[in-house]
């Protein structure tokens, strides 16, 4: 599998402070990769830098198969170059049913007068059934989305990013508040949207990442400590101290 993004001697310091320190870090396409490590570790920081919000000091973020650098890129042209990120909080429009959100992030992906201009097609119509199967709300397409359980709101959210076939999907903690059941269908489903995207998931909760069954990064101190299988990475005595012996 080809390289997506390759981040290499990325640092960043705020007030003096080195939130990351020489970072390097490479995904594949169609890769599902953990980020794990202690609060603090950098992790935010980490994929603010990905998305453009955080411009590092040193380094360079290099992403696609025309080799671009993020680094010179505005969050929006980096959002449109393929990189989907979803918040810890659900963003979904409570008021909207389910179809509704799906459609409107089906929109979003064909500019603002597409969305002012658009034609619900079939196929549209079609591609929102998929993306409701894929994230388990087929049965709740048409329920208004502020009355769905937390954890259906985040797949929601997942689907609207989906939607936009983003390339790497970045997802910040998604199983917390969520039930045992709900956590399951989670894995599923970032399992699932791996198979035709990379996806970085960043998680403290172990049982979710050994389900996710991938390979895992710990970030300590703004670095990488050890990647690997999760019982490798679980058996480094470094990241036993920093990490898991708190
Ligand atoms: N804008 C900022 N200004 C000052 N310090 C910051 C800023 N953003 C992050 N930091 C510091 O950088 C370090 C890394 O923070 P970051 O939020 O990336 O860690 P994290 O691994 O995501 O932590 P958590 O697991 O608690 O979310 C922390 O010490 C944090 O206090």
């Amino acid at each position: 599998m080809s390289t997506l993004l390759e981040v290499s001697g990325v640092s960043v310091s705020f007030d003096g402070f080195k939130a990351i320190n020489n970072l390097s870090f490479q995904i594949a396409d169609r890769e599902l990769r953990a980020v794990i490590g202690p609060n603090g570790a950098g992790k935010t920081t980490f994929m603010d830098i990905i998305t453009g919000k955080t411009k590092p000091d040193e380094g360079r973020v290099i992403y696609g198969d025309k080799s671009v650098s993020l680094l010179k890129m505005s969050e929006s042209k980096i959002a449109q170059a393929g990189v989907g990120r979803k918040f810890q909080r659900p963003t979904v429009f409570e008021d909207q049913s389910v179809f509704d959100n799906l459609m409107m992030a089906l929109k979003k992906t064909r500019g603002p007068l597409a969305v002012l201009f658009f034609k619900q097609t079939q196929e549209d119509s079609d591609k929102v059934a998929d993306l409701a199967e894929q994230i388990g709300l087929s049965g709740a397409l048409h329920r208004k989305s502020g009355e769905l359980s937390h954890g259906q709101k985040q797949w929601l959210e997942i689907g609207m990013l989906l939607a936009q076939d983003p390339r790497l999907l970045l997802v910040d903690e998604p199983a917390a508040g969520m039930t045992p059941a709900e956590r399951e269908h989670t894995t599923d489903i970032l399992r699932e949207a791996a198979k035709t995207r990379a996806v970085v998931v960043v998680e403290h909760d172990m049982e979710f990442v050994r389900r996710l069954n991938c390979k895992v990064t710990v970030l300590h101190e703004g670095s990488v400590l050890a990647e690997g299988s999760l019982d490798h990475v679980t058996k480094n005595e470094q990241v036993i101290e920093v990490y898991l012996g708190r």
